[in-house]
Order: C-alpha cells, then structure tokens, then sequence
C-alpha cells in the first residue's frame, strides 16, 4: 500500500521496506514490503498487535536497526546520515531519566553530548521544558515527579535539540487515562505549535484516532502494513470529539482493520 506525495516533503519514504531477524528459531520477519510516505507535518499513528514490527519500524527510521530489503530515506538521506545529522527526537516506552540527574540536566544531556555551550544549554532547556509545561520544576529529580511528569520530561528531551522529526514509541501507555488524556491533547498543542512531524506508536484505537493525521493498520507475521487511514477530522481536536459520530467513525474502521490483520493470522498460522 502506498501514499503518493510530492518528493519534497517527504520526511520518512520506505519503499518495499523489510526486516528479518535470524534467530535460532528460524526467521522472524518483522517488516515485511512496507511502502509509506510521511510528510512533513503528518501526525502519522502505528497501530496493531503485538510483534507487528512498530517499534521495529521506528528504530529502523532511528538506524538502530538495518533493513534487509528495500529502502528507507529520511529527508532523502540515509538512516545514518539522517542519525548523523541528528535529524529526529526519540520518545521511548518508558521515561529512562538517570535518577542522579535532575530533570533540566537530564534534557540537557543531549546537548552536552554533542558539545553545545552552556548557555545554549540553558536556553534550549528552558525553551522545551516551558513546551511540555515543566518551567519551575528544573532542579528537581526525576523521582520527585509523577510518571506524566517523568514522561513529559523525556519528552522535552526529545525535543531539545530541535529535530523536525519526532519519533514516540508508545509514550504514554504504562500512564492511568486521566493522565494520558492530559498529555494527548497537550501533545496535539505541541505539534501545532511546532509544526513538527511525528510517528507515534501505540495500541489504544481512540489515541490513535485522536491524534493523527493518519493511521498505519499493521499486523503480525509477517509485519506489515494492512490499512493506511486518512483522518479528515478538523485540527482543533476538544477531547469530547472521541464521542462525536466522525470520530467513531474513524475508530471503527481502525478496529476493522486491526480485525482484518487478525483473521489473516487464523488463516495463515
Ligand atoms: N532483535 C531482535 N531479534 C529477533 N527478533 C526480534 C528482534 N526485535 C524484534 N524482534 C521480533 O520482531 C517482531 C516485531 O517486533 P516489534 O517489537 O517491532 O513489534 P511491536 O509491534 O512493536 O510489538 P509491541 O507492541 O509488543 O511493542 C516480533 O516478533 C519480535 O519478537
């Protein structure tokens, strides 16, 4: 399945993309023939089971893992140049904060990593942590903060270095729904704000649905992408609009999907 685009505003392009891990059990293939475009500013969602190669996809866009077929470009690089050139932020399951840093030198590590000054340091800091709503909570640590917080936090590092691409591996599940609630229409404030482009895994349908722009159906062994669903509902997203009709509308084609990767699975396996 593919997404036609104009070759400028290509952010990540995967053509014929696959992935097999050997292991001693034989072969997995995690991805297998996956052709997608994202475009710059696309909220794109992955969603499906288990083991249906959406983290795999990501850390493939992040060079931490190589593709055995096809091709993969970021912003018409390769994964390592795209790497290289510090192209995108990572946001993973769990906030991994070093608990001996407080959180404004945990966003800072980055930073001091690839050599900036202190001063941009300090400027960067601050700029993200009052993105993802932290100002005042900079010398606390990472322990003294709830798990939205944490979350939040490694968020804000994520985005400290600036990168137009920001890739989310399932940021908010391990958080109660209040919580993630907040942070899902604070994380569509973000990205109207920043304008960035980013690909967010997770296996909820209404955050998938109420955050996207677009929604990548996937399903397991092989893994591979079995829907692309275009939202058409308005930017301005209350949280209220999970019970209008178009958003359930969206939903239910998701949960199709999702139940068309399934049954594929009852027939093959
Ligand atoms: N390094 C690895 N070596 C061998 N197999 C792997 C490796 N990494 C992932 N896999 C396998 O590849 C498949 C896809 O895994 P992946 O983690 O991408 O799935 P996922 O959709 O993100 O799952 P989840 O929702 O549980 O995080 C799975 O069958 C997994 O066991």
């Amino acid at each position: 399945m593919s997404v036609q685009t104009t070759p400028g505003d290509a952010v990540v392009a995967a053509n014929n993309l696959g992935l097999t891990f050997p292991t001693n059990d034989g072969d997995v293939v995690a991805l297998s023939d996956v052709n997608l475009t994202i475009n710059k500013g696309e909220f794109v969602s992955f969603i499906g089971p288990s083991g249906c190669g959406k983290t795999t996809f990501l850390r493939t866009i992040a060079d931490l893992e190589q593709p055995t077929s096809g091709t993969l470009t970021i912003n018409g690089q390769s994964p390592e140049a795209a790497r290289r050139a510090r192209a995108y932020g990572y946001v993973f399951q769990a906030p991994a904060l070093y608990p001996w840093r407080t959180i404004a030198k945990n966003i800072a590590l980055p930073l001091e990593i690839m050599g900036h000054g202190s001063a941009e340091q300090a400027e960067r800091v601050a700029r993200t942590m009052d993105l993802v709503n932290l100002a005042g909570f900079e010398q606390k640590y990472p322990w003294q903060l709830s798990g939205g917080m944490q979350q939040r936090a490694s968020i804000a590092r994520a985005l400290a270095f600036d990168a137009d691409l920001l890739l989310m591996d399932e940021p908010f599940g391990a958080l109660d729904e209040i919580v993630r609630d907040h942070l899902n229409s604070e994380l569509l404030k973000l990205w109207a704000r920043t304008q960035k482009t980013i690909c967010f895994v997770t296996h909820s349908i209404p955050e998938a649905v109420y955050l996207s722009t677009r929604i990548v159906v996937m399903s397991p062994r092989p893994g591979r992408v079995i829907d692309i669903i275009e939202s058409d509902l308005p930017a301005e997203r209350p949280l209220d609009m999970r019970e209008t009709p178009e958003f359930l509308a969206i939903a239910a084609r998701v949960r199709e999907g999702l139940r068309a990767g399934h049954s594929y699975d009852e027939d093959h396996v």
